[in-house]
């Protein structure tokens, strides 16, 4: 395709031309601009009202909306980038007096920017001689994309095991001879399970990196294509490039796309997808160990994955990457905190002991807000209140203070979120009341958050029907306040969370006598919680979505109950919500004992002192395992 070579010449010239002729016609800049102070300029930004900002030492010019230019003069200390980057404002490059040539240049720049995409898409659609861009995936299109930087085992943290586990990966592919020496069994791949965002992407980049080799990742849904053939051909050409690579790591995140069980498709089988899966056995099996490549996969549903998957010789190591525990959440904070100063007040034990459940993906975000929140006040270093509010706005979403609600909405949400608290509170296996708000956040106007005191492993009967009983209290609060015909569908999400639990214990775990300790997951391929797709009898089913209703009803009776004995305690929370809007668990036990909510000193500033929720809760016996698809730590919509 000269061709394309041809006409990219001649756009490059035209181009030049033009930006040539732009440059003499007066594109000077003007460099009238109004002064102001640096907190005026910060203000600007928070109120979004500006537009180009530049950055010239310690020179910050912008324009506002209405096309005024300002100068202002950045403080030593103040960290613009963080400002910027805080309020969603772009910076614009570092700008010396610009020379003529400099200027040039700058203004050639969106030009050749242009020109590349143009060489990058002539290439692409040279290099699809067999199809390419346009083609049906006979391409030899580079299918495996190679992620540079290098990440080491010390920038994954907490899951000590799983670490240990690859060791033995890391070592073959530093000293591949050695191994099959000693005629060992080398492994041709690894199976990663665990709940998202536990770092399972990190560990393979981390094998990759330890062994200094590279790194390549594709993800199964990339094999799932409509047409006939396609997924098939693109693992072929996903190994041979990835022997071309040799030694090398090839990550295929969420393998569960392409590894679904064989001859389960929804609708009577899938041959397509069984036609990849097929071929991703068959290439697994054809490649010797010794050449180098190594397969990891990740999946947090290896319950739905082929079991041929899991033989020998193909991903025969499997490797769990569970949430952290406490001691695993300190060590990721200290990770993500390297590159953060902190406070003298941070201790990253309590910010640890605070968030049972966050998986490590949750703790990185957790940082980064907290870094931002700083930013925000323009202070150098991340403090305990920093992370504090960073976790609320984790946990619980962005507050949406914009969001207008009526007297009467704000009303009913109160008196919801009460009953949630107050039947949590009264009900000694839940889990501690750490925070209850009116404020919309995220997509709930309001909520009441709980958190266990230790890790949660393990669900007893009891704490289920106790957790079910606290989650229905909306509804039933709704109920007693203002009448069954006027509810609202604020309860939907308490109902939905309701209904998987109860779903949960049924059909999972055994709970209802009734139905036995089945697994009924099983019986329906697709498993997602609802029992329209299982394959059991009339009889069963109906027994079935009648234990899963009595679980809630039963729960719902009790929480209306609660509330009925509690009215006073329940109506003074309201009421305290409706002045505070937010209060923590210590504040909220003192409203309902009648109490102001903060010991002499004014609103908000309790939140910041309370780092564990100390409440009426008793300490749980945890055993082991966690059921599986465990419930974490939700907050009570
Ligand atoms: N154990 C950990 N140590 C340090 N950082 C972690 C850890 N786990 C997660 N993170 C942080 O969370 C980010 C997301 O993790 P990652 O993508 O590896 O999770 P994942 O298990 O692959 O998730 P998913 O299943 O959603 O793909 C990482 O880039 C890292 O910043
Ligand atoms: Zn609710």
């Amino acid at each position: 395709m000269g061709n394309a070579r041809n006409i990219a010449f001649w756009v490059v010239l035209f181009l030049l031309i033009l930006a040539l002729f732009n440059l003499f016609s007066g594109g000077g800049s003007t460099l009238q601009s109004r002064e102001i102070s640096y907190s005026e300029f910060v203000r600007a930004v928070e109120d979004k009202t500006v537009a180009n900002v530049t950055l010239d030492g310690e020179q910050v010019r912008f324009r506002s909306n209405d096309g005024t230019d300002y100068v202002a003069i950045k403080p030593e200390d103040a960290s613009i980038t963080e400002l910027l980057i805080a309020n969603d404002v772009p910076i614009r490059a570092e700008q010396q007096e610009q020379s003529g040539f400099q200027a040039f240049l700058l203004s050639l720049l969106p030009f050749l920017l242009l020109i590349g995409v143009w060489i990058y898409f002539m290439n692409r659609m040279q290099g699809g001689g067999k199809g390419g861009a346009m083609g049906f995936g006979k391409s030899k299109a580079k299918l495996l994309t190679e992620k540079h930087g290098r990440v080491t085992f010390d920038d994954v943290a907490g899951i000590d095991e799983a670490k240990e586990e690859l060791e033995e990966i890391v070592e073959f592919l530093r000293n591949p001879q050695k191994f099959s020496r000693l005629g060992g069994k080398i492994p041709k791949g690894a199976l990663l399970v665990g709940p998202p965002g536990t770092g399972k992407t990190l560990l393979a980049r981390a094998i990759a990196g330890e062994a200094g080799v590279p790194f390549f990742t594709i993800s199964g849904s990339d094999f799932v294509e409509m047409f006939v053939g396609v997924g098939a051909s693109r693992v072929r050409d996903m190994f041979e490039q990835a022997k071309k690579n040799a030694p090398c790591i090839v990550f295929i995140d969420e393998i569960d796309a392409v590894g679904r069980a064989r001859g389960q498709g929804y609708g009577g089988g899938n041959d397509e997808r069984e036609q990849t899966l097929n071929q991703l056995l068959v290439e697994m099996d054809g490649f010797e160990a010794n050449e180098g490549v190594i397969i990891v996969a990740a999946t947090n549903r290896r319950d739905v994955l082929d079991p041929a998957l899991l033989r020998p010789g193909r991903f025969d190591r499997q490797v769990t990457v569970p949430n952290p525990d406490i001691k695993g959440r300190e060590k990721i904070l200290g990770v993500h905190a390297r590159k953060t100063p902190l406070g003298p007040d941070v201790d990253l034990r309590i910010i640890a002991r605070g968030t049972p459940g966050f998986s490590g993906a949750d703790l990185a975000n957790l940082v980064n807000e907290a870094a931002l929140m700083a930013a925000r006040v323009g202070r150098r270093f991340v403090t305990m209140e920093d992370f504090e509010n960073a976790k609320d706005k984790v946990m619980m979403g962005a507050e949406r203070r914009s969001m207008v609600l009526t007297d009467e909405q704000k009303e009913k949400t109160a008196y919801h979120e009460a009953g949630h608290a107050v039947v949590g509170l009264t009900l000694p296996q839940c889990d501690p009341v750490y925070k209850a708000t009116i404020i919309p956040r995220g997509g709930a106007l309001g909520m009441v958050v709980s958190l266990p005191e230790i890790d949660r492993l393990n669900w007893h009967k009891s704490e289920c029907e106790e957790k079910l009983a606290m989650t229905m209290a909306g509804k039933a609060a709704e109920i007693i306040k203002y009448g069954p015909e006027n509810v609202s569908n604020g309860p939907a999400g308490d109902i939905q969370q309701a209904s998987a639990l109860a779903r949960a214990m049924v059909l999972q775990w055994g709970m209802s006598d009734k139905v036995g300790n089945i697994d009924y997951r099983e019986a329906a391929e697709g498993y997602s919680g609802n029992t329209a797709g299982l394959s059991v009898s009339a009889h069963t089913k109906e027994m079935i979505e009648e234990e899963v209703r009595r679980f809630i009803t039963d729960a719902y009776d009790r929480a209306y109950q609660i509330l009925q004995e509690r009215k006073d305690d329940w109506e003074r929370l309201a009421q305290g919500l409706l002045e505070y809007e937010t209060l923590t668990g210590e504040e909220i036990e003192r409203v309902i004992r009648g109490e102001p909510p903060h010991s002499g000193d004014d609103k908000g500033s309790a939140a910041s002192k309370e780092d564990t929720p100390s409440l009426t809760a008793i300490p749980k016996t945890k055993p082991k395992a966690k059921p599986e698809g465990g419930l974490e730590p939700e907050p009570t919509v």
